[in-house]
């Protein structure tokens, strides 16, 4: 029972689809698809005093802000295609071959290269989705290759904690704004979405999913995914010693049956957008108490970091 649930929970009714998409969870009745429960508002407003504690409640989500920020730039960075004749980009494990200094100078170049392209390109636009605090949103708007970004939370007290911390730097001011709205109510399309550590927190992820789609540019948008598989491991790490052991995570925070395999994640898109996108990576990623969060290759345990891009 516990395992069974995934993208499609059992919405129990849904009522007038047609005119305002209402949809009845248990007792309560939500008149948006893509609304925040009233308990998981609930619990994120008692925690907004404390969202920028990075030792408070949110410590752990400090910290996985640093390997998700990794994520995001490493994969923006491998879409840009080296097109300076001068750079050498090596097709073979050039690592294995030659000396160590000279394998630092061409990775130095590479990486100069890219960086040089992503500068000359227009800005990108940024939709940060469940935005909480703003930890994930500040840090996002401080890379040079982002031109604007958007956080948009249901927790009202997230968004004013958010707005209010973002205008100690003066620089977040022109690139960076916060509003308390349902996905749905978002208009325009971006260059790219994040969604990290909301869909385990949401009734109807696939309604999530699809409202992202919508908003993300055909022209190669990219998706940024970060949640948790609904597996024994990921109730043992993050609820049983998270939020019971370590107390690292608020308690309450996590309900196993909301949890969603990055199966059908994946699973969902092939039903529903066929050869409309790719998914440039998916790792799976493991907070460690000496070393902050790792990546690791097995994506279907524990917590995930997942990235779609949109193709058409
Ligand atoms: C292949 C593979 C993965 C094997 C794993 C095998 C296994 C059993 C490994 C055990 C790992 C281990 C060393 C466990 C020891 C205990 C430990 C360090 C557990 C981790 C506890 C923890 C920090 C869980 C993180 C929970 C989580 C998802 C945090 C993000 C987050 C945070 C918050 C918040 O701070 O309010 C809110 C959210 O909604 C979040 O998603
Ligand atoms: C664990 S926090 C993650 C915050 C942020 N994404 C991060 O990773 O730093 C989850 C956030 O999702 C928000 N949320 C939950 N359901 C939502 C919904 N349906 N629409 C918008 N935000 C939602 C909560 O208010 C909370 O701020
Ligand atoms: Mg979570």
């Amino acid at each position: 029972m516990l395992l069974r649930s995934g993208l499609l929970r059992p919405v129990r009714v849904w009522k007038n689809l047609g005119l305002c998409s209402r949809i009845t969870v248990g007792a309560q009745t939500r008149h948006k698809s893509t609304d925040a429960s009233e308990d998981e508002v609930k619990h994120f407003r008692e925690l907004a005093p404390t969202w920028w504690d990075t030792n408070g409640s949110q410590r752990i989500l400090h910290k996985m802000n640093l390997a998700r920020l990794d994520f995001v730039q490493r994969t923006i960075r491998n879409q840009v295609k080296i097109q300076d004749p001068e750079i050498f980009v090596p097709a073979f494990n050039y690592k294995e071959f030659l000396p160590e200094y000279v394998c630092d100078n061409i990775q130095r170049e590479i990486q100069e290269s890219i960086e040089s392209s992503l500068d000359e390109r227009p800005g990108m636009s940024v939709l940060d989705v469940g935005c909480g605090g703003g930890i994930l949103s500040e840090s996002l708007a401080r890379l040079k290759w982002v031109k604007s970004v958007q956080g948009i939370d249901l927790t009202h007290e997230c968004i004013m904690v958010a707005k209010e911390h973002s205008k100690k730097d003066p620089m977040l001011e022109r690139k960076l704004s916060y509003e308390c709205k349902a996905l749905e109510d978002v208009t325009g399309q971006f260059n790219i979405i994040t969604c990290m550590e909301m869909l385990e927190h949401v009734d109807v992820p696939s309604e999530i999913l699809r409202h992202c789609w919508t908003r993300l540019s055909p022209d190669n948008g990219v998706l940024f995914l970060s949640t948790i598989n609904r597996d024994l491991i990921s109730w043992f790490t993050t609820i049983y010693m998270g939020e019971n052991v370590l107390k690292v995570v608020p308690k309450g925070t996590h309900h196993l049956s909301k949890y969603i395999n990055s199966k059908e994640i994946i699973a969902w898109f092939n039903d529903n957008y066929s050869g409309q996108f790719r998914l440039l990576d998916l790792k799976g990623t493991m907070y460690l108490p000496l070393r902050g969060w790792v990546e690791h290759d097995c994506s279907d345990v524990g917590n995930y970091f997942m990235a779609i891009q949109r193709l058409e």
